[in-house]
């Protein structure tokens, strides 16, 4: 029998289920991998927002690190909300276990708000960054990240070449907070830029799309598939997902993503 291959997330939960580590072991699962969970923060969080955080402490986020590396033939990592610069720092202590490693630094709230000191920014530049094979910053994390202001496509793109220079491996910028017609992220990847597209589904449903973008990521590198292929695949994923739950009603918020089948995507 053919065993999954194991795929770990270091990420925040999110009690209301949609985003952080609930999303990203449910992207785990419906991409075919077995999937463990360093948790970092635990959440007061619900569709609409986040109530509060509280920190688990970086000495017992490495004890489950150790916990799972000592035992489990971790393929690929998905780093999500790391919430401080000590957890950060703590996580890039580690990067040598670490393979295969899609770092989603999670510097906003939904409704573009701030939600850590700069510290954790500058954190996750020195420490993460140089040693990710992708990193996925959305609009306005690459806007605080490289000081751009992010409008058109060519904004996208020179954040994501800008991004590049920090030593990821490969950079994509996600253009998903832009009204228009269709989802646009930036590539940069071997000194190139291009683009991911997608239809717009018009749905407030849309909580935990970055997690969930960059968990399939993850998933598929685990599984040896190409970088480039992995996006584009984890691209079709995300759209699919958030089309299966565009018309559910859970919460009065932003409502989660549905489950795709293998057919949607
Ligand atoms: N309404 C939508 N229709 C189609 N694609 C979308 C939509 N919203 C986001 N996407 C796509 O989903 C992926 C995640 O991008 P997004 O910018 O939403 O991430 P994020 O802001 O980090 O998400 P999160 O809400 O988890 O913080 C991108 O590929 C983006 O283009
Ligand atoms: C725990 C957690 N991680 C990430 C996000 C970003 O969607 C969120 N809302 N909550």
């Amino acid at each position: 029998m053919t065993q999954p291959v194991t795929v770990l997330t270091i990420a925040g939960s999110d009690s209301g289920g949609g985003a952080g580590l609930q999303a990203d072991l449910k992207a785990f699962a419906l991409n075919g991998v077995f999937g463990t969970s360093v948790v970092t923060v635990l959440t007061a969080q619900n569709s609409a927002e986040i109530r509060a955080i509280e920190k688990v402490p970086a000495a017992f986020v490495q004890s489950q690190l150790d916990a799972v590396l000592a035992d489990l033939p971790v393929a690929a990592v998905k780093t999500g909300m790391l919430a401080s610069e000590e957890t950060v720092r703590t996580v890039a202590a580690n990067v040598a276990r670490l393979p295969n490693l899609v770092v989603d630094p999670v510097l906003v709230s939904s409704d573009g708000a701030k939600l850590f000191p700069s510290t954790v920014d500058r954190a996750y530049v020195e420490g993460l960054f140089p040693h990710a094979a992708v990193i996925t910053p959305n609009i306005r994390e690459a806007t605080i990240l490289t000081g751009r202001e992010i409008r058109t496509d060519d904004d996208l793109a020179a954040a994501a070449t800008d991004l590049g220079r920090t030593g990821a491996r490969c950079v994509v910028v996600k253009g998903g907070g832009r009204p228009g017609g269709e989802a646009v992220d930036a590539v940069w990847h071997d000194g190139t830029v291009r683009f991911l597209r997608s239809p717009w589904v018009a749905t407030r449903n849309n909580h935990g799309t970055g997690c969930t973008f960059a968990a399939t990521t993850a998933a598929l590198l685990a599984r040896r598939v190409p970088v480039q292929d992995a996006l584009d695949e984890a691209k079709r994923y995300v759209q699919a997902a958030i089309e299966r739950g565009a018309a559910w009603q859970i919460g009065a918020g932003h409502g989660p993503l549905g489950w795709p089948t293998a057919e949607d995507h």
